[in-house]
């Protein structure tokens, strides 16, 4: 990946024409959400069809919560992603003995947690800020206050920005926050699970623009 630029994660893919369009755009991670009861789980084996027919480019992502060594397992061999997210209670021994780069999904619902996450996660591909509790959650469409994340010279792993992100607001996001990524589900959504193409077109636009209004 070009260190010079945001990076950019498309998460809650379902469908394979919203994943073609993710890697037209250059994209840099596509998710797959595998947490059940979310409207937008998809299943391991629809996850890998598409997985298989993306040209070279993006990374994918299997996302988990509250999950456990053997879903753990099962993903790693079925759908064999080039990341895993935990995006819930999943310990440090856990998440650290999966043995495959991964990001970790901070709460940001409850401030406290970052340099504590920093210090568990210090290995992590890319610690992810979102919106929600301890509890878990995600795909939620609201904004945390993005003056809780430490300040760029502060940050011990890559942060990727996530929470309520749209095409509107992404630029002042990277202007204010100078995530290394920035990662978004239904802000560009038609529908839960169903991406729309002008969004996706418009936010990844939105960032190219904000990233050569930062170089100038
Ligand atoms: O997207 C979900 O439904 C979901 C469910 C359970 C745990 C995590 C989930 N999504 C996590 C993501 O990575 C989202 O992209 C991230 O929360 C940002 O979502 P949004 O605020 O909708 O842009």
């Amino acid at each position: 990946m070009n260190p010079g630029r945001t990076r950019i994660k498309f998460c809650g893919i379902t469908r394979l024409e919203d994943a073609l369009i993710a890697a037209e755009l250059g994209v840099d991670v596509i998710g797959f959400v595998l947490v059940p009861g979310s409207p937008r789980q998809i299943t391991l084996a629809q996850a890998r069809a598409i997985r298989l027919a993306l040209p070279p480019g993006p990374r994918t992502a299997g996302l988990v919560q509250n999950a456990d060594a053997a879903l753990i397992e099962a993903v790693r061999t079925e759908l064999a992603p080039d990341l895993l997210q935990f995006h819930g209670n999943e310990s440090p021994a856990l998440v650290r003995g999966c043995g495959q780069p991964y990001i970790r999904a901070v709460p940001m619902g409850d401030p406290q947690c970052w340099s504590d996450w920093e210090q568990d996660y210090p290995d992590a591909w890319a610690l992810l800020a979102d919106s929600h509790s301890r509890e878990g959650g995600g795909g939620s469409g609201t904004a945390f206050r993005w003056s809780d994340l430490p300040a760029p010279d502060q940050r011990r792993r890559p942060l990727m920005l996530a929470g309520g992100l749209r095409p509107e607001t992404v630029a002042e996001a990277i202007r204010s926050v100078h995530p290394w990524g920035v990662d978004v589900s239904s802000g560009i959504e038609a529908a839960k699970g169903r991406k729309d193409a002008l969004k996706m077109r418009a936010f990844v636009a939105a960032v190219r623009a904000a990233d050569a209004q930062m170089d100038s």
